[in-house]
Order: structure tokens, then sequence, then C-alpha cells
């Protein structure tokens, strides 16, 4: 019972033929909140696909608490969102709810959905309106919404403050100090490093396919004798 929530191992991925993952091990531990930071197109969103099997497997293997990620039994105490969510544009944001808490077997709580809404500023009117009106910061809402209330125990999240305003960005990190408290374990992508620093126990920094660095953000500003974040992400990817 004492799995990793996620086990990557030398996973491998080739994109019409380059290589995109080149070994990438990594672990994130059960109710650890872990970023996952690297420059674009490093392979963040890449690892994500893989993880999800949305894409299959150059080389590796991958666990989710302790099974292959290629059983989809294995997936189901997951929640994801991302990198661009963009929900059925003729559903109204109820109708999408009720769609994917249908699909996760859970109930439809009008409570619950409301102190959600609340919880991320998202008006509860605009859940009577499809989303083809909503904002990109609305529906980014929307789906962090749709995640949550799924209750799952893992999370991941790709850059999950994409789009939000800084009050929604301040609720946010409210939310998940709470899922955190309740144990969920999360897996997110950011490229805001104070962001990685604020929210996660550990972080990874990928470059050419690989893990460059995995450790706390403070071990990682000593490893590179920074005074910031941000420059020893800058040393780590020379
Ligand atoms: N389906 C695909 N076919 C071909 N190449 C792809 C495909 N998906 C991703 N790539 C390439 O793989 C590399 C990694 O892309 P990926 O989206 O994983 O990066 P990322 O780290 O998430 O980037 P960003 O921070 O910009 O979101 C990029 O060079 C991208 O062009």
């Amino acid at each position: 019972m004492d799995q990793a929530a996620l086990r990557f191992r030398n996973v491998t991925k080739r994109h019409a033929h380059r290589p995109v993952l080149d070994g990438v091990d990594l672990t994130v531990e059960r109710g650890e909140f872990f970023g996952l930071a690297g420059v674009n197109g490093a392979g963040k969103t890449s690892l994500i696909k893989c993880l999800l099997d949305f894409c299959a497997l150059d080389g590796g293997a991958i666990e989710i608490f302790g099974a292959s990620h290629l059983r989809p039994q294995a997936r189901q105490p997951l929640a994801y969102l991302p990198e661009r969510f963009t929900p059925p544009y003729y559903l109204t944001g109820d109708d999408f709810l009720k769609y994917v808490l249908k699909l996760q077997g859970q109930a439809y709580e009008p409570a619950a959905v409301a102190a959600m809404l609340a919880a991320l500023d998202l008006e509860d009117t605009a859940l009577k309106r499809t989303v083809r009106s909503y904002s990109k910061g609305m529906t980014q809402k929307l789906g962090l919404a749709a995640c949550f209330l799924s209750r799952k125990r893992l999370y991941v999240l790709d850059e999950p403050m994409s789009g939000l305003d800084p009050k929604a960005r301040a609720l946010l990190k409210q939310l998940l100090q709470h899922l955190r408290n309740d144990g969920a374990s999360l897996l997110f992508t950011s490229h805001a490093l104070a962001d990685v620093e604020e929210i996660c126990d550990r972080m990874a920094i990928l470059h050419g396919g690989r893990i460059r660095f995995a450790g706390t953000p403070e071990h990682c500003r000593s490893r590179y004798g920074a005074s910031t974040l941000e420059a020893a992400f800058l040393q780590a990817i020379q």
C-alpha cells in the first residue's frame, strides 16, 4: 500500500522520429505536490499524454499507485486538466459538470457545485450559459471545477493557472492547499516558477528529453548556487 502516486521509469517517446523524452525517471510520492518545469517544447505535455495513454510509449513504463498506466482501472483515481481545455461549446456549464460527474459515477450535488464555483470565483449564473460564451479564464475555472468535483486522489494539471486572473490564481492556491491537507497528490506543469515554489513539495526540470533536476525548490537553488529559482532554472538548462 506504500506505492508512489506516479512512477515514470526510463520513459522514452519519439514524435516524427525525433526523441522528445529520452529516458525520463520520475517519482511523485503519495500525498506529494510535484511541479514540472521546462522551456516551451521540452516535453512536459508529452510526458502527461504518455501517462494518460493518449500516446504510446516507445520505451519504459509508468505506474499509477503501483499499477501499469496501460490499465484503464489504474487511471481511475486520477483527474486531468489539459493545457488547452475545450469543453463541447454547445453545452451549458451546468450540463458539462453533470456530464463529467456522471462519467465519474459521482452524484451532482448542487451545494457542492455552488461551493466549488465560489471557491474558484466563477459566477453561478454562468452555469446556465453555453460554454461558447465563456472567456478563457471562465473556461479554465469550469475545467478546474470539474476536476476537483470528481474528488480524485491524484490531480494531473497541465498549466492550471493558465488564463486565470490574480484573484482566481490566489483562490486556486487555497483550494490546492485544502486538497493537500486531504491527502491528495498533484502533478502540475507551470512556466511560473514562483507558483512552482509556492505550491510544490518537489519539482523537476525537464530539458533535452531528460530530467535535469528533481528535488525541492530550495535544493534546486542551492545545487546551482542561485539566489532565485529562475536563476537556478537557467543554470539547469545550460
Ligand atoms: N503529435 C505530435 N507530433 C509531432 N510532434 C509533436 C507532437 N506533440 C508534441 N510534439 C513535439 O514534441 C515536443 C514537445 O512538445 P510538448 O507539447 O510535450 O512540450 P511542452 O513542454 O508541453 O511545451 P509548452 O511548454 O510549450 O506547452 C515539441 O517539439 C513538439 O513540437
